[in-house]
């Protein structure tokens, strides 16, 4: 594999001269799987090719957006007509309204949305403006999960953060983390009992409905109706981070899918559709408190940039296509299908975990469903599983505990070619176990 990534490792070794570990973002440092990052060079659907001429099929879809997969002709022409017009204007364009209409109109709990540049400003205002309208400063957060790098919600973090060991970052002020209450996912009776014994301090609950960024740790039945219940009964606001699930769990986002009503939703990834764009929204009530209609003050120079605006109302149009959920469900299940297959061949026993179009293999025998279980997966097992697949020409995500993201672009020859590597692969992983 080193020799077919020569100029990868090249480009590497400069990155790595002028950016902080070579990489814009830890997660695509391949870091904890012991290689070198591939430097991608074009995308086209479900396929990426790297510098030295290698293609993949690409399941990390820039980490989510690429719903759609790559290029997609009608997202291109968009783009290609709105750059006509200019980059930026710093001034508002009927295209901000209309993607906030989209948003707004697929979402039952929404009433305003306010647009920002990613996922991170979308947590990170919507924390501000609970806060805000709540008076009160504590906020509770789930071990493993992740919403982006502010300071307050760096704290028992998922994605990267976890990978590299650190859920928990140096540079956060204890003065800061001592207001974030992080308890684990899936169980209610410990929430309630903060609850019990906080509740009238806490602002806000912020939660990923579908954690993906510690594996996929799907929610147990009624846990988000209870998380909606007593975050009511205590007056604290209900915030569903909506970034990586937004239109990916259904259309409008996990929320329709399970039938939960926040206070606050955050979104980012697929309503950008390539482009970094993040919002939050909901009740008109709280977000009237935004400035400047309300006092929680909040801005950004790029914000509903036009060709952000643009590549989120193309895709979101196209994600309003009939069957295009069903399309992705099947296809996901004969992933899924072919996977647990090519993993009982190799006598390993996995397990998978699988909402829509976000899937997961943990390398445990044990059921997840939370931090702690997710955390038992041997990750050693998945790196070497992750180096094969590369091989093999299947792009996954280089982390155990990210997901990996089906498109509309992956066909069914493009699914029963990773089956078929995920035989040979499984069956190596479990030789050397
Ligand atoms: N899991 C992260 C975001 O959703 C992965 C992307 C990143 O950190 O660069």
């Amino acid at each position: 594999m080193q020799e077919k990534l020569k100029k990868s490792r090249q480009l590497y070794s400069e990155a790595e001269k002028v950016i902080p570990g070579g990489v814009n973002s830890p997660v695509r440092a391949f870091k904890s799987v012991g290689s070198t990052p591939v430097f991608i060079k074009r995308g086209q659907g479900a396929l990426i090719e790297d510098v030295d001429g290698n293609t993949y099929l690409d399941y990390v879809g820039s980490w989510g957006p690429l719903v759609l997969g790559h290029r997609h002709p009608k997202v291109m022409e968009a783009l290609h007509q709105c750059l006509e017009q200019g980059t930026s204007f710093g001034a508002p364009t009927e295209l901000e309204t209309e993607l906030a209409r989209i948003i707004v109109d697929a979402l039952p709990a929404m009433d305003m949305v306010r647009l920002v540049n990613s996922g991170t400003e979308a947590t990170m205002s919507a924390i501000r403006l609970a806060r805000g309208y709540t008076g009160r400063d504590k906020i509770v957060k789930f071990e493993g999960c992740y919403h982006g790098h502010a300071d307050f919600l760096l704290i028992k973090a998922g994605s990267g953060a976890l990978t590299l060991g650190v859920p928990t970052s140096p540079g956060v002020p204890q003065s800061t983390a001592e207001h974030t209450i992080t308890v684990p996912f899936n169980h209610l009776d410990i929430l309630r009992k903060v609850f019990e014994e906080t509740g009238q301090e806490i602002a806000a609950v912020i939660v990923e409905p579908v954690p993906g960024n510690m594996g996929v740790v799907p929610p147990l039945p009624g846990y988000l109706k209870g998380l909606r219940a007593l975050t009511r009964e205590y007056g604290a606001v209900l915030i569903i981070d909506e970034v990586m699930t937004g239109f990916r769990s259904a259309y409008g986002g996990a929320q329709v899918l399970f039938d939960i009503e926040p206070d606050l939703t955050c979104l980012g990834k697929i309503i950008g559709g390539g482009l970094p764009v993040g919002a939050y929204g909901g009740k008109r009530e709280i977000m009237s408190q935004v400035a400047p209609s309300g006092p929680v003050y909040q801005a950004g120079t790029l914000s509903g940039n036009p060709l952000a605006v643009t590549a989120g109302i193309a895709t979101l149009k196209i994600l309003q296509e009939e069957g295009v959920y069903e399309e992705l469900e099947t296809k996901s299940a004969q992933l899924e299908k072919g996977l647990r297959e090519a993993a009982g061949a190799a006598g390993l026993n996995l397990i998978f975990k699988r909402v829509g179009s976000m899937l997961c293999t943990f390398f445990t025998s044990d059921d997840v469903y939370d931090f702690e279980t997710a955390t038992r997966s041997n990750t050693e097992q998945y790196a070497h599983f992750f180096k094969l697949m590369l091989d093999k020409g299947v792009y996954l995500a280089p982390s155990q505990y990210e997901a990996a993201f089906m498109s509309l672009a992956h066909t069914k020859e493009h699914i029963e070619r990773t089956i078929e590597a995920a035989y040979h692969s499984f069956a190596e992983v479990a030789r050397l176990k």
